[in-house]
């Protein structure tokens, strides 16, 4: 049996010719339909794409407004204090303080007074030259010896001259054993009730 379609003469047995006829009408229709089952996967598949890229978008703008959106967590991140460490003089190693520590009679410039003694911020104050004093975690210092051996240097340290410095030198660096390295310049502790 002879069946025309799109100009194409097709040959096919007349046991099938019915089915064939069938297949011919539905022909047709089937193949648009699976194209279009198979378009429309395609463009699912492409939108499945498109919603999961929107999704990330959407999930890193979120992420994004989530951290630095509220002021709270606008707080929590902090800049790391700038470290500057300047190259110690010939003599002013961290090494050569420790001995002189060991070997200087009065790094703190009691002549004789306690050290227990307590004082005034207001006597702290009156020690910006010459006998420089340092507040640190509630003891006073007199950091005058000390100043040309700081890490960080000596104009750094002056910042420190009179006050209190105890914002300051955690804010540089928390870790210091300061406790240990000043430990022979300590004049006395801080009256807070004065
Ligand atoms: C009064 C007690 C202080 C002591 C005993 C002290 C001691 C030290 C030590 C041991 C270092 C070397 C740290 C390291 O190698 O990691 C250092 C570095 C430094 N210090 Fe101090 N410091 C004092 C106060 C201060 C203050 C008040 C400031 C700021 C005004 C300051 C600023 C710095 C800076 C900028 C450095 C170099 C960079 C760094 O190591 O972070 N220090 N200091």
């Amino acid at each position: 049996m002879k069946v025309r379609k799109s100009g194409k003469v097709l040959y096919v047995s007349p046991e099938v010719a019915s089915q064939e006829d069938n297949d011919y009408l539905e022909s047709p229709k089937a193949i648009p339909i699976v194209n279009k089952v198979a378009l429309e996967d395609k463009i699912c598949h492409d939108e499945n794409l498109v919603i999961n890229k929107t999704s990330s978008k959407e999930i890193a703008e979120m992420s994004r407004t989530s951290l630095i959106g509220s002021e709270e967590q606008k707080h929590e991140v902090r800049k790391p204090a700038v470290r500057a460490k300047v190259p110690f003089e010939k003599g002013y190693s961290q090494m050569d303080w420790l001995k002189l520590t060991k070997t200087h009679p009065d790094l703190a410039g009691l002549k004789g007074q306690s050290n227990r003694r307590l004082i005034t911020m207001d006597e702290v104050s009156q020690h910006k030259d010459g006998s420089i004093w340092t507040v640190l975690k509630g003891r006073v210092y007199n950091i005058s010896l000390y100043l040309k051996f700081h890490p960080g240097g000596a104009d750094m340290l002056m910042k420190a001259a009179g006050r209190d410095c105890t914002s300051l030198f955690n804010k540089y660096h928390a870790w210091v054993n300061a406790e240990f390295l000043l430990e022979k310049c300590l004049v006395g502790v801080l009256d807070n009730n004065p």
